[in-house]
């Protein structure tokens, strides 16, 4: 890669020590200047949707994640102080459960238990963990993220005779979602089974009179923080959602926003060459010919970052997988996203990147600092792991270069609560832009509820067949579907009594 070309598109964003590397794509110079009018539709799109229009027609919903981090953007003053007082709640909660004025029964709080799937649980694991501090974290941090029996174990064997100081946050923006319902009743039970009030240690986050609004309420739970409608799940970190468990595990959440807002100042820059995510979202559109196809892989090479892969997939796939445009055209579009961390992924699946199916482009993250304090040094020169690990990167991007294989490289000064904000907005505002130039609503999942309904269909017969069995354990499964009106669902109820 000529060193020319490298320096005509890097792009830097000082105030946050970031910057962005697109010369491994093999865009030709014209491609900025054809998409062109793509461009400036992006950037009115975008500005609408900051400036408060209905940017999720089909929820008819405003899309607000902007303002969090900067509530002068919000376009009323009710919104405003919405957000702004929130935040100071959040941070006034926290003290007082780090004070120990808020108490569980035994005692301070150590632990907090997160509660919560899909938007409500991706941002806070990636941050929880990107920025976990052992020695100094004000809490421990663990996730009950699913519905799955052994998973809910697992966690409360870990949190076994210490609920009395364990604070239980459960977080839906519908409150209405099975899963968090599901883990927060088995939590209930623990601590009723431990002669704890459950309600004496928990907090909920939620759309306000949702049904867990209403059952905290009742039950006059410690705290109700709110979600609001014009903040979709998947973009919620700096939400309560997000910025609650960050408090109460020690986390600065002013520098998580801070970084955050610096990074949507650089992407509101309308000279689309020096703003990085205009850069990422058109390199996007270059890689997958605008229509999914090639894969994005992401690959930080930082182990703290292992689950920023899982955060984008929720973002990236939820926002930009739409069968239909905003015309009403089937488009099936979306770009698919997947990897871990380098370089362990190089002993992984980098052998059919290199040489395999050219379906991909690779999106590096390179964080420059390698750890607090010095390192031991493991070849004579003064190289090091961290050297090593830079290497590695470096190298694979080279010979992945070598064989016309695509990539961009984010580079980071550190895994801080800074940059953390800075890399959550830049792919906010990236995958924005993106779905402006493909023309779809990115801010709705529609395509989520099919499944949930199937499930709903499949409980209710999973009901019917059981009140036949009590009634007569040797029917056939024929007989089942017959008696409880399920006729043509016979596989359904042969894979309901498997056991
Ligand atoms: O926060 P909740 O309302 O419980 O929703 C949790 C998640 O479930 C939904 O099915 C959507 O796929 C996600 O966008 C959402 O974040």
């Amino acid at each position: 890669m000529s060193w020319q070309r490298f320096k005509k598109y890097f792009c830097e964003v000082p105030s946050l020590g970031f910057s962005i590397d697109i010369s491994r794509v093999n865009f030709p110079d014209a491609f900025f200047g054809s998409m062109s009018d793509k461009i400036q539709k992006a950037f009115s799109d975008m500005d609408a949707l900051v400036g408060g229009a209905v940017a999720n027609p089909d929820e008819n919903r405003m899309v607000g994640h902007y303002w969090l981090r900067n509530s002068s953007l919000a376009p009323s003053d009710e919104l405003k102080s919405q957000i702004d007082e929130n935040i100071l709640r959040i941070k006034e909660f926290a003290k007082k459960v780090h004070s120990g004025e808020i108490r569980g029964a035994d005692g301070k709080f150590e632990n907090l238990l997160c509660i919560g799937i899909g938007g409500s649980a991706l941002g806070p694991e990636f941050v929880a963990d990107a920025l976990s501090r052992p020695s100094s974290d004000k809490m421990s941090v663990f996730f009950l993220d699913n519905t799955d029996p052994d998973g809910f174990d697992l966690v409360f064997e870990r949190l076994s005779g210490k609920l009395g100081k364990t604070l239980a946050v459960i977080a839906s923006k519908s409150g209405g979602t099975p899963e968090p319902r599901n883990a927060m009743l088995e939590s209930q039970k623990k601590w009723e089974d431990a002669g704890l009030d459950f309600a004496r240690h928990s907090v909920v986050t939620t759309g306000n009179g949702s049904k867990l609004f209403n059952y905290a309420k009742e039950r006059n739970f410690l705290e109700i923080f709110p979600m609001w409608d014009w903040v979709g799940g998947r973009t919620s970190e700096f939400a309560a959602v997000g910025l609650l468990p960050a408090a109460l595990q020690g986390i600065d959440i002013d520098a998580l926003l801070l970084g955050a807002r610096l990074m949507d100042e650089a992407t509101s820059n309308k000279d689309f060459m020096k703003n990085p995510a205009m850069l990422l979202a058109l390199m996007w559109y270059f890689c997958t010919g605008g229509a999914g196809k090639k894969d994005m892989v992401i690959l930080p090479y930082k182990d703290r970052l292992l689950l920023l892969s899982r955060y984008l997939q929720q973002l990236i796939m939820e926002s930009l997988g739409k069968e239909f445009d905003l015309q009403g055209n089937r488009v099936e579009q979306g770009i698919s996203v997947y990897g871990n961390k380098g370089s362990t992924d190089q002993h992984a699946y980098v052998q059919q990147l290199r040489d395999g199916v050219n379906n991909f482009f690779v999106t590096f993250i390179e964080v420059l600092k390698s750890r607090e304090g010095g390192s031991v040094e493991v070849e004579e020169g003064g190289i090091t792991s961290g050297d090593y690990l830079r290497a590695f990167l470096l190298g694979t991007r080279e010979a992945l270069s070598a064989k016309g294989r695509e990539s961009i490289t984010l580079t980071l000064p550190d895994v801080s609560e800074k940059s953390i904000g800075a890399i959550i907005a830049l792919f906010d505002r990236a995958t924005g832009f993106y779905a402006s130039f493909i023309g779809i609503n990115a801010y709705h999942q529609p395509g989520v509820e099919a499944g949930k309904k199937a499930a709903g269909r499949i409980l209710e017969i999973k009901k019917a067949i059981s009140a036949l069995i009590e009634q007569n354990p040797n029917l056939t499964i024929e007989e089942l579907a017959e008696k409880s009106g399920y006729v043509g669902d016979e596989e359904l109820i042969f894979k309901l009594m498997q056991k």
